[in-house]
């Protein structure tokens, strides 16, 4: 019951970041991925993400197609609402009302909800693009320093969201803080 790293090795223009890295990632757990920064975490989990072919390796225990992300820059339809850039990646069972509920959990309100995506600040941007990626029913969830831009209250509320989405699912969440290690009750990798 895991996913297995063997031997992976990733070059950028002959600049190796990922040298013979081998690694195993729990199924159904939380696992925290820390390293100083430029290590080549995001480059990890594109490989994941089948976003990026390792040079040389393999990567074992892993089906793509059941894979969502929250990448460091939102990724959102940023003339959209909230709403709607969530139910884009839900099937049509899942009602606009679910879709506020959960946006209320991560502490937006129903006027933030309607609101184009551009007019709302960084860490509300951060909350939709969470729930975009937690709504859906892949397996596996990849979080890239989800916590950007959130203050101690808020970011208490999103772990909560966090946990209760993400039971018996296999979560890799990207960090810098090692707090975060104790409050997801994660495993931890350090690249
Ligand atoms: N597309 C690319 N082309 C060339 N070099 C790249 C590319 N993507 C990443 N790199 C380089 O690879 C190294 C690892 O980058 P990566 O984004 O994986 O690190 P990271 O550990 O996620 O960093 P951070 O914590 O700062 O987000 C860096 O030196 C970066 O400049």
């Amino acid at each position: 019951m895991t996913i297995t790293l063997k031997e992976i090795c990733k070059t950028y223009d002959k600049e190796p970041v990922l040298d013979h890295l081998s690694l195993s990632i729990s199924k159904g757990q939380t696992t925290c991925l820390m390293g100083s920064s430029g290590c080549g975490k995001t480059t990890l989990a594109n490989l994941l993400l089948g976003l990026l072919k390792p040079d040389k390796g393999s990567i074992t225990g892993l089906d793509t197609s059941q894979i969502a992300a929250v990448f460091q820059e939102d990724r959102l339809c940023e003339n959209l609402n909230s709403i709607k850039n969530i139910a884009i990646v839900c099937p049509k069972s899942v009602s606009k009302k679910q879709i506020l509920t959960h946006l209320l959990e991560v502490g937006l309100t129903e006027t933030d909800s309607m609101k184009p995506v551009s007019e709302l600040s960084g860490g509300m941007k951060r909350r939709v693009a969470l729930v975009r990626a937690l709504i859906t029913s892949n397996q596996m969830i990849i979080l890239d320093e989800p916590f950007k831009g959130l203050d101690t209250t808020t970011k208490g509320q999103v772990i909560a969201y966090i946990k209760k989405y993400t039971q018996g699912k296999t979560l890799l969440i990207i960090t810098h803080d090692k707090e975060d290690v104790a409050l997801l009750d994660a495993q931890l990798i350090e690249l």
